[in-house]
C-alpha cells in the first residue's frame, strides 16, 4: 500500500528529539559480521528499510538473524551462497559491501551490478581495484561481477577519491588478508572508524581509520563480538535544521558532537544559536536566517547528505546563497520540487544559486531520494497550509520512526495511505 506524508506548516518546533544508530555506520558493520563463523550482537541498530534490506542479503546468504528491541543477533556458522542477488542490491547500493567480506571469508563473491541511481552514475571502479590489488580475480558476467580469489595478499592501494564504500570494502576484505595492505587517501568519515572499531573488537588489526592511510595486517581469523552503532549524524542533522527553520528550540539527544562541526559551523554562520555538548545539541533560533554559502567535500568537508536540507533552509534564509555539490554529479532532484513550493533557484552545472524568499507554500511534491525527501519534510514543516509528500519508500531507508519523533516536538505532520 503506497503512502504520504501530510505536513501543517508553520509551527516552531520544541522538545527534544533522540537520534537513532547510523544507517551509515550499520551497513557496513552488518556486512563484516559475514567475517566471523561467531555470534555478533549489535546494540542501537535502528529499524529502517535498509536495514531490512542488508539482513535479507545476508539471510540470503546463509545467515541467522534474530532481532530484539534491544539487539540484532547475527550467526553465521557456514554460508550457503557466495552471491548478492539483483533483488536486493537493485534496492541498495550499499549492498555491494558484502563483497568484500565473502571474498574474505570464502575466496569467492558474486554481486549483482547496481546500475545507477538518483544521484548519480556511482561507479564501483574503486572496490574493484582494491580487491584486484589483493590478488584477486575480477570477472565481469551478463548483469553481475564474480571477484575469485585462492588467498589474498596485503598491498598498498590508493583511491584516487576517498570513496567511503571502496574504503570499507577493501577494509572488509583486508582483514584477513596475508600480510600488511595499506589504504591511501582513504575515506576519514565517522562511519569507517566505526566499522574500523567493530573490526578491531573481532581482533582486527587495524589502525589509522579516521585518517587519510589505513594500515591493516591481516589475521586468520576474527571472533564475534557485541558492538554499540554510533548515533546517526545526518539525522542529527536533520533536526537541526527543522528546528532552526521553524524558529524552534529543540534539544537533539544521542549525538556525537564532533561527528556534526561542519554542519553546525554553517548553521551558526547562519545564524542559529547553538550549544554544543558532547552528546547533545540545542538549537534555538528566533531572528532572521541568513544566506550561507556550501560546499559538499569528503569528511571532515560538509557532507553530501546533508546538501539538500540546507538548500531547503537556505530557501526561505535572507539573501543569496551559492552550494556546490562535488561528490555526486546528479544530486539537485530536490531543486525542481522546492521550486513548486515557491523557492528560487537556478542551476548552473554543480552549482545551485539560492534566492531567498520569506515563505515557501504548501504544495504536492515527492521525494526523489532519501535526503530530498528529508528537504520536502522540512519545506513542509516551514511552509504556509498543507504540503503533501509522495514517494516516501526513500524516506523510510534512512529515517527512523520520524513521523513520531517529529510529532514529538510538536510538528503536524501525519502519514496516510494513499487510495488507489
Ligand atoms: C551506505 C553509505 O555509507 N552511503 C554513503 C556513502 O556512499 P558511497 O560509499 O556510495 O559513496 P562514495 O564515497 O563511494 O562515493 C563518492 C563519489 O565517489 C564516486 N565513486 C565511488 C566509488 C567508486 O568505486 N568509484 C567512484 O567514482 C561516486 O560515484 C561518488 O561520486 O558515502 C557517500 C558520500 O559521503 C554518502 O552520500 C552515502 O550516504
Ligand atoms: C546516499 C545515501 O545513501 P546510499 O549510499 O545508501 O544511497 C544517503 O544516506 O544519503
Amino acid at each position: 500500500m503506497e503512502e504520504k506524508i501530510i505536513i501543517s506548516g508553520g509551527r516552531p518546533l520544541t522538545g527534544s528529539i533522540r537520534v537513532s544508530g547510523a544507517k551509515n555506520a550499520v551497513l557496513p558493520i552488518l556486512a563484516a559480521s559475514l567475517l566471523t563463523t561467531t555470534q555478533t550482537r549489535l546494540l542501537d541498530v535502528p529499524d529502517l528499510a535498509d536495514v531490512g534490506v542488508i539482513c535479507s542479503v545476508l539471510q540470503e546468504l546463509g545467515t541467522r538473524i534474530e532481532k530484539t528491541k534491544e539487539e540484532l543477533v547475527i550467526s553465521i556458522p557456514s554460508l550457503q551462497h557466495i552471491e548478492a542477488p539483483y533483488e536486493y542490491v537493485r534496492k541498495m547500493r550499499a549492498s555491494f559491501l558484502v563483497m568484500g567480506p565473502l571474498l574474505a571469508r570464502e575466496g569467492r563473491a558474486r554481486i549483482s551490478l547496481p546500475g545507477g541511481c538518483a544521484i548519480g552514475t556511482r561507479p564501483i571502479d574503486l572496490h574493484l581495484k582494491g580487491f584486484s590489488a589483493l590478488g584477486a580475480d575480477i570477472r565481469y558476467g551478463s548483469g553481475h561481477i564474480e571477484a575469485v580469489a585462492k588467498e589474498l595478499t596485503g598491498a598498498d592501494i590508493y583511491l584516487d577519491f576517498p570513496s567511503v564504500g571502496a574504503t570499507e570494502n577493501i577494509m572488509m576484505a583486508a582483514v584477513l588478508a596475508r600480510g600488511q595492505t595499506t589504504i591511501e587517501n582513504a575515506a576519514e568519515e565517522p562511519e569507517i572508524v566505526d566499522l574500523a572499531n567493530f573490526l578491531n573488537a573481532m581482533g582486527a588489526k587495524i589502525k589509522g581509520a579516521g585518517t587519510k592511510v589505513i594500515r591493516i595486517n591481516g589475521v586468520k581469523e576474527l571472533t564475534g563480538t557485541t558492538h554499540a552503532v554510533i548515533p546517526d549524524r545526518i539525522e542529527a542533522g536533520t533536526y537541526l535544521v527543522a528546528a532552526a527553520m521553524t524558529r524552534g528550540d529543540v534539544m537533539v539527544e544521542n549525538v556525537i558532537a564532533d561527528h556534526l562541526k561542519p554542519v553546525v559551523a554553517k548553521l551558526k554562520e547562519a545564524g542559529a544559536e547553538i550549544k554544543e555538548e558532547e552528546t547533545h545539541i540545542q538549537v534555538c533560533c528566533n531572528g532572521i536566517l541568513k544566506g550561507v554559502d556550501i560546499k559538499t567535500l569528503p569528511y571532515p568537508g560538509f557532507p553530501t547528505d546533508m546538501q539538500a536540507q540546507f538548500m531547503t533552509l537556505m530557501a526561505v534564509a535572507e539573501g543569496t546563497s551559492i552550494i556546490t555539490e562535488t561528490v555526486f554529479e546528479n544530486r539537485f532532484m530536490h531543486v525542481n520540487e522546492l521550486k513548486r513550493m515557491g523557492a528560487k533557484i537556478k542551476i548552473e552545472g554543480r552549482t545551485a544559486i539560492v534566492q531567498g524568499v520569506k515563505t515557501l507554500n504548501g504544495a504536492a511534491v515527492k521525494a526523489t531520494d532519501l535526503r530530498a525527501g528529508a528537504a520536502m519534510i522540512l519545506a513542509g514543516l516551514t511552509a504556509t497550509g498543507e504540503t503533501e509528500v509522495a514517494n516516501i519508500h526513500h524516506i523510510d531507508r534512512g529515517y527512523e520512526r520520524l513521523i513520531e519523533k517529529l510529532q514529538g516536538i510538536g510538528a503536524n505532520i501525519r502519514r496516510v495511505e494513499v487510495k488507489q
